[in-house]
Order: C-alpha cells, then sequence, then structure tokens
C-alpha cells in the first residue's frame, strides 16, 4: 500500500508581471484526508496547483512532497489528453510501458474506477464521468501515494458526484493524500475532510469546513400581522432581520421552538415557521469576497 507525502506550500508566490497571482501561501496538506483547495474563479487555485506540480516556476518559496520538489520526484504521472479514436485500455497501455508500469495494472485501474465493461470502446464515445474515470485511472496506475485532482468534480451529474466522494474517501482512508480543487464549497463539501479557502492568491481559511461558519440554522417566521410579530420576537430579544418571504431569526437561541413560543405568548399568529438550513455558500462568499473576479 502506498504511504502519502505531506505536501508542505511554504511562502508560495507567482507573479506575473503587475499580477500576483498568488501571495505567500502557506499550509500543510496531510495524507489519510481529503483536503479541499477552494476559491472562485481566479483566485489562484490553477497557478499554485501548476508550480506543485512543476509546470510553472514560483517568484518565491516552495511547494514540496514530503520535503523534495516534483521535479526531483522518481517518475510522476500526469493526466493528458486522450485520443478520441482509442479505446481506454490502448490509452492506458502505452502510458503504462512509457511510465515503465507493469502492464497488469492496467486491468486493476479499469477495475477500480468501474470501467472494466468499457474498457474496449472508443474513447470519443464516453460522457464526462466516464472520462473523469478514466483521468483517475490513468493517475492511478503507479499506484501513488499523492493526488492532485484539479476540478475533478466539474461537470458531473449527481451520480458521478457520489462516486467521486466515495472514491476519494476510499484513497485518501487507504493511506494517500488527496488533494482536490473546485471554486465551489457545496461541490466539495460533502467530499473533503478539510478545506484550504484562497481569495486573490491568499490564504483565508484552513480547517474543517464546519469552521467556515454558517452551518447553524436560522429560522424563517411570517405573520398577517408582521408589525406585531417584530415586536413579539425583539421582545424576546431573538436577531432577525426582513427576507423575502418573512423574517429571518438567527444567532444565540433562533431555533424554530423559540420563535414559535415567542409568538404564542404575545398571542401573535404565525402563517409561516420553518428552519432553513446552512447559510454555508454565504459564509463562503463572506469569506471569499469577491475573489479574483
Ligand atoms: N500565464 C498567465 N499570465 C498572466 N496572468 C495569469 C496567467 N495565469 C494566470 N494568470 C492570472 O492569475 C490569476 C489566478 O489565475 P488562476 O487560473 O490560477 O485562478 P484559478 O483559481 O485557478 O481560477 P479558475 O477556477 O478560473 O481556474 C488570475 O488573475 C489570472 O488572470
Amino acid at each position: 500500500m502506498p504511504t502519502g507525502a505531506t505536501i508542505e506550500f511554504a511562502g508560495l508566490t507567482k507573479r506575473f508581471g503587475r499580477v500576483t497571482a498568488v501571495d505567500d501561501l502557506t499550509f500543510t496538506v496531510r495524507p489519510g484526508r481529503v483536503t479541499g483547495f477552494l476559491g472562485p474563479n481566479g483566485a489562484g487555485k490553477t497557478t499554485t496547483l501548476r508550480m506543485l506540480l512543476g509546470l510553472e516556476r514560483s517568484s518565491a518559496g516552495t511547494a514540496t512532497f514530503d520535503g523534495v520538489r516534483y521535479r526531483r520526484l522518481r517518475r510522476p504521472l500526469e493526466a493528458s489528453s486522450f485520443h478520441p479514436g482509442r479505446s481506454a485500455r490502448d490509452h492506458l497501455r502505452v502510458y503504462a510501458q512509457a511510465a515503465r508500469v507493469p502492464a497488469r495494472r492496467v486491468a486493476a485501474v479499469l477495475a477500480t474506477v468501474g470501467l472494466s465493461d468499457y474498457a474496449d470502446r472508443r474513447v470519443g464515445g464516453y460522457s464526462i464521468g466516464m472520462r473523469q474515470r478514466l483521468g483517475l485511472a490513468f493517475a492511478l496506475l503507479g499506484d501513488p501515494g499523492v493526488l492532485v485532482l484539479d476540478e475533478p468534480i466539474n461537470g458531473l451529474d449527481p451520480e458521478g458526484i457520489r462516486w467521486i466522494r466515495q472514491f476519494l474517501r476510499r484513497l485518501a482512508a487507504e493511506g494517500r493524500t488527496v488533494l482536490v480543487s473546485s471554486h465551489l464549497l457545496s461541490e466539495v463539501q460533502r467530499s473533503v475532510d478539510e478545506v484550504v479557502v484562497i481569495s486573490r492568491g491568499r490564504l483565508v481559511y484552513q480547517g474543517d469546513v464546519a469552521g467556515i461558519g454558517g452551518g447553524s440554522a436560522r429560522v424563517v417566521a411570517d405573520s398577517p400581522t408582521r408589525q406585531r410579530l417584530a415586536q413579539a420576537l425583539g421582545d424576546a430579544r431573538l436577531a432577525f432581520e426582513a427576507g423575502p418571504d418573512g423574517f429571518l431569526v438567527s444567532g444565540p437561541g433562533a431555533d424554530a421552538a423559540a420563535v414559535g413560543h415567542a409568538a404564542f405568548t404575545a398571542g401573535v399568529e404565525l402563517s409561516q415557521l420553518r428552519t432553513e438550513a446552512g447559510g454555508i455558500e454565504e459564509a463562503f462568499i463572506d469569506l471569499v469576497g469577491e475573489g479574483g473576479l
């Protein structure tokens, strides 16, 4: 079983002329877990990953795998384009040979990603989900300890997302280091153990998803007599603001029971009382601001 390496970003910086695309990034990605690398479009994710993989030179700082730069690693494998007229098996055979990976790995990785039954079909006829799986099969050929995937969930249908979520978790559970970029928190929220969030090239958060905030539920309440409901909520010291379909009640003690009780004791009729989950995507947007857009 491969052991995952620790990926260390230390003061990593990239300037393109006057634009600082990546600005003094320092963080660590550990083995045995799935780490999401998040930020809005243009935040600098791709540039960071390109530096990690030696495809772009940094202006300052380093990105290393267990202290070793990518260029010095033994036989790293990068996914590249696939010829539409060739089958998945043919592609993988050619790459396996080039990378001096035993030919038997081809059938093994095809089975791992669930493509065995389609292995001899032309790749040109593959769906987006099947192409993503082929990309993963390719990345797994050398049985790597580290997987770095740029937007692997992009364009997948719900079934594809569910599959990749479980797949990434399994790879991490085997002890590998899994780093996955995305511009949407909601896309990776349930796939990752930890997130690293960047905005305008800078680190704005590292930790578990819950720590981003939001998370806590809020209550939506409305009444035929809104003025009186506002009064009742204020008297009960519940924080609220006007929303599109009633008041949004949030903050300490704001659950449906408390709101219902406040209305009841004030003799105010409710036309709506429900709990809205989350707010985490909003918290994420607050965190990244306008990003690099
Ligand atoms: N080769 C380049 N020359 C000049 N500027 C660049 C170059 N590559 C990236 N940039 C700029 O660096 C910033 C970060 O881009 P990058 O592609 O890394 O962001 P990203 O987070 O990956 O966004 P996306 O999700 O859209 O791919 C952007 O402002 C972009 O215009």
